[in-house]
């Protein structure tokens, strides 16, 4: 049974549609609700929490319907809130323990809960402090645990990594994956990077302007690529003009080669190569999409790439293709990076992009 079930669910505000015939099924897991800002996902979240009144259409949460059972939603479902109202002047236990005994936890039962909690997100040591003295990666950490606090089966988290460096954002995604794996409970997470999802989620949601794009395991996002990914210890070059001379798409990219895949005999002509060439082959792999390339810009990706050899770049010369197998991407062409950010802020698709 899907745990959030959404029927044609539109929103407007005064000038304004923030949702716009949103049809969504949500199975059980971690998933990812993606979106530039403004893109709808703050909206949505109150929506399922019966917070907010749709304009129009339906939606079920737990099986529970919106419209009718939003405080046995929020019994239910754990909410970690995109903007911080933390009280400076209490420890995180002393507000942790508060969120539980809301929720309806006797006070025994509470501060055990609260004292779990705050050791799961690794504030154990410090949860006696004021929150006032913490880092922007505690006070996320803060609002993680009075989410998870009261057990929920479910959990909304709007934009937990915002504000952190990249160290506490990929503490925060870790943090992520466990309450997904190892407490079992179901994770909606919102990010405007489609980059850091893809590695805690099973399953992304892409909205833009309040409509739905795209609803895929991210498996799907990733499917193999028709480029395989070479790697030789050394020789690079050599190797690359030798398949370029015999008519392979071959470009240089970083240390590796990508080869356009034209059959079974691309294969073959890579390993003659490597072989006659006395080289010692690395890697050899069919390369796999990134989320982010689906929304990468129209005219980057519809470049064409530089072949090795005459007129091609440079050996070591950044090549045009894409991020490096295996890396967190550069910025989308044509788009500002943000620097310390893996992945991309998301783009809406240009109109060419694949649907
Ligand atoms: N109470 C409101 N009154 C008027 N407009 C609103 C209200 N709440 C949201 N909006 C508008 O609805 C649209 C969607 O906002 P929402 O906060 O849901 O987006 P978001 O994807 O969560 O982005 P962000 O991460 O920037 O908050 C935006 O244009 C926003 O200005």
């Amino acid at each position: 049974m899907p745990i959030i079930a959404i029927q044609g669910l539109t929103m407007r505000f005064s000038g304004v549609t923030a949702l716009n015939d949103l049809t969504l099924s949500v199975e059980p897991g971690v998933v990812g609700l993606v979106g530039a800002n403004g893109a709808g996902k703050s909206t949505l979240i109150k929506i399922l929490l019966g917070l907010l009144p749709p304009s129009a259409g339906t939606a079920t949460v737990l099986g529970l319907d919106i419209a009718r059972d939003g405080l046995r939603i929020r019994e239910r479902v754990g909410f970690m809130p995109e903007y911080e109202a933390l009280p400076p002047d209490i420890s995180a236990t002393e507000l942790v323990v508060h969120m539980a005994r809301m929720c309806g936890l006797p006070p025994t039962a509470a501060r055990e809960r609260a004292a779990d909690t705050l050791r799961h997100v690794g504030l154990y040591e410090e949860r006696y402090r004021p929150i006032g003295g913490y880092s922007t990666g505690m006070r996320q950490r803060v609002k993680l645990a009075q989410a998870l606090v009261h057990d929920p089966q479910l959990v909304f988290l709007d934009e937990p990594t915002n504000g952190l460096d990249p160290a506490g954002r990929d503490e925060m995604l870790e943090l992520i994956h466990r309450v997904g794996s190892e407490f079992g409970i179901s994770v909606l997470v919102t990010s405007h990077l489609l980059g850091e999802l893809e590695r805690v989620c099973d399953h992304v949601v892409i909205i833009d302007g309040g409509r739905l794009l795209r609803s895929q395991a991210v498996e799907a996002y990733t499917e193999a690529s028709g480029v395989l990914t070479v790697e030789v210890d050394e020789g690079r070059d050599l190797l690359g003009h030798r398949l370029y001379d015999q008519g392979v798409a071959v470009r240089p990219e970083g240390r590796f080669l990508l080869i356009d895949i034209a059959g079974e005999s691309t294969y073959d002509q890579v390993r003659d190569g490597v072989a006659e060439l006395g080289l010692r082959l690395i890697r050899m792999e069919q390369r796999r999409h990134r989320i982010e390339e689906v929304f990468a810009a129209e005219p980057a990706a519809a470049a064409p790439p530089s072949p090795v050899g005459p007129g091609g770049p440079a050996p070591g010369a950044p090549a045009p293709g894409g991020p490096a197998p295996g890396g967190q991407g550069g910025p989308v062409p044509g788009t500002p990076g943000q620097p310390g950010q893996p992945g991309q802020p998301v783009q809406p698709p240009s109109q060419g992009a694949p649907r």
